[in-house]
C-alpha cells in the first residue's frame, strides 16, 4: 500500500451483502480449489454470483495467482471441483471455459490493431469476421476507446491498453471475469482513473469477477466481497467494512492499517502474549469481556513519549524503534518489544522527539481507543 492511499473503512459493499446460503448460487461461480506445486498446497473455497466482485488479497507466496490459473484451466485441480453457471468445468480445457482473463502477463497482440485484439476470441470461437468485429466495436465503445479501434498496442497508454485487454476477455462472453492485478503496471494517476472506471463497469456487468490484487485500496474501492489468502488458506472473508472492522489476522490488520492482538480477557484486562512467548502483556478495555478475543486500534491512536508521562495513559508500553516511514501526511513509526506496534505521528512530533531508529520510548493508548470482539 503506498502512503497516499488511505482505505474507506465505512462498511462499503455491506449493503450489497448477499444472503450466505445464496452466494455462488446456480449462476455465478461454486469453486472448492486444491492445488499441489511442489511442496505448496493451495486448499480455498471461491464463491462469487453473477454481478459481484470478489477480491482475492494475500501475502507474496499465498497462492492468489494459483487460484486464479485454477479458475481459468490453466493449472490442474489435485481435487475439488468447480462449478460455473451450473456447469461443472473442473476439467475442462481453458478455452472451452466461459472465462476472461486480464492477467498481467497476458499481452495485447502487438501486431494486431485494438479492434482485431478484441475480435480475436470470437474469431477463435468460430463467430465469422464481420462479428467479430462488430462485437469488438460495441466493446471498444463500451470501455471508451472507439477512436482508438485502428491503434496498435505500442501507440496506446498503460490505462488504454489495459481497457483493451478487458475489452478483449468481455468479448468471450464469459461467466467468469479473472483479474490479475489488472492496475499494476499503471502511474498513480491512470490508476485512479482506471479504478473508478472499472468500479463503474463491473457494477454493471453481470458475471461473477474474481480479481486478485495487492494493493488493498484496490479490494476496498472495487469488490463486493473479500477473500484473504495466506500460505494456501482462506484466512479471512467477507465485505471490505467488516474485515477492515475486524481483521483476524496481523497480515490483514497491517493491510487496513490497524494494530491487532490477540489475547484472553478478564474483565476490562486482555493478556497478550508476548513476542518471545513468555509472560503476557496488558492491553485495558473501555468495557469488560470475557475470553478469547482480539484487540484492535489504530496506529494514529498511539502517543509517543521519550520520558514516562504523567497522567498516565491506561495503556503504556515501553517498546524499542524499530524503523520509521512517511505515510501519507503523517510519520509511521514501527516499534517492537513486547509484542509489534505501529504509531502514526506527525512530522513535527518526531522531529520535536527527536525520534531514533533502536532508541526505547513509552507508548501509550486510550483505553477508549480500543475495540474489542470476540477471536
Ligand atoms: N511452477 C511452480 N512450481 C512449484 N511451486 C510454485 C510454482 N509456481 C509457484 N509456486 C509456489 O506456489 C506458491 C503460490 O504462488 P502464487 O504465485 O500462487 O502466489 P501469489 O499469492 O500469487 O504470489 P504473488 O503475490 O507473489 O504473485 C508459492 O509458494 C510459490 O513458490
Amino acid at each position: 500500500m503506498t502512503g497516499n492511499d488511505s482505505l474507506r473503512l465505512d462498511g462499503a459493499g455491506d449493503a450489497a451483502a448477499p444472503a450466505e446460503a445464496n452466494r455462488g448460487g446456480d449462476k455465478g461461480l461454486d469453486a472448492r480449489l486444491v492445488v499441489d506445486r511442489g511442496a505448496f498446497r493451495l486448499e480455498a473455497g471461491l464463491r462469487a454470483r453473477p454481478g459481484e466482485v470478489v477480491a482475492v488479497l494475500g501475502p507474496n507466496g499465498s497462492g492468489k495467482s494459483t487460484a486464479l490459473r485454477a479458475l481459468a484451466g490453466l493449472e490442474s485441480l489435485s481435487s475439488g471441483r468447480i462449478l460455473l453457471g451450473g456447469r461443472d468445468i473442473t476439467v475442462a480445457p481453458a478455452e472451452r471455459r466461459p472465462v476472461g482473463m486480464v492477467f498481467q502477463d497476458y499481452l495485447l497482440f502487438g501486431h494486431l490493431s485494438a479492434l482485431d485484439n478484441v475480435a480475436f476470441g470470437p474469431r477463435c470461437a468460430g463467430a465469422g469476421r464481420a462479428e467479430a468485429r462488430a462485437l469488438a466495436a460495441e466493446l471498444l465503445e463500451t470501455v471508451g476507446l472507439a477512436d482508438h479501434a485502428a491503434a496498435r498496442p505500442r501507440a496506446l497508454s498503460g490505462g488504454q491498453a489495459q481497457r483493451v485487454a478487458l475489452a478483449r476477455a468481455l468479448a468471450v462472453r464469459p461467466r467468469l471475469l479473472l483479474l490479475d492485478e489488472p492496475m499494476a503496471a499503471l502511474d498513480v494517476h491512470t490508476r485512479a482513473s482506471v479504478r473508478s472506471w472499472l468500479r463503474h463497469r463491473l457494477a454493471a456487468l453481470d458475471y461473477a469477477t474474481v480479481l486478485v490484487t495487492h494493493d488493498p485500496l484496490d479490494a476496498m474501492v472495487l469488490a463486493d466481497r473479500i477473500t484473504v489468502l495466506e500460505s494456501g488458506r482462506v484466512v479471512q472473508e467477507g465485505a471490505p467494512g467488516e474485515v477492515a472492522q475486524h481483521p483476524r489476522t496481523g497480515y490483514v490488520a497491517r493491510l487496513v492499517g490497524l494494530n491487532l492482538y490477540r489475547g484472553s480477557a478478564q474483565g476490562t484486562r486482555v493478556r497478550v502474549p508476548v513476542s518471545d512467548g513468555f509472560g503476557a502483556a496488558e492491553i485495558s478495555l473501555p468495557q469488560r469481556w470475557e475470553g478469547e478475543v482480539f484487540v484492535a486500534f489504530p496506529p494514529r491512536a498511539v502517543a509517543l513519549y521519550r520520558e514516562r508521562p504523567d497522567g498516565t495513559p491506561r495503556n503504556l508500553w515501553r517498546l524499542r524503534i524499530d524503523g520509521v516511514e512517511r505515510f501519507g501526511d503523517q510519520v509511521r513509526v514501527h516499534l517492537v518489544g513486547a509484542f509489534p506496534l505501529l504509531a502514526d505521528i506527525t512530522p513535527e512530533a518526531l522531529a520535536e522527539l527527536r525520534l531514533a531508529g533502536g532508541m526505547e520510548v513509552w507508548a501509550g493508548v486510550k483505553a477508549t481507543e480500543v475495540r474489542c470482539y470476540p477471536a
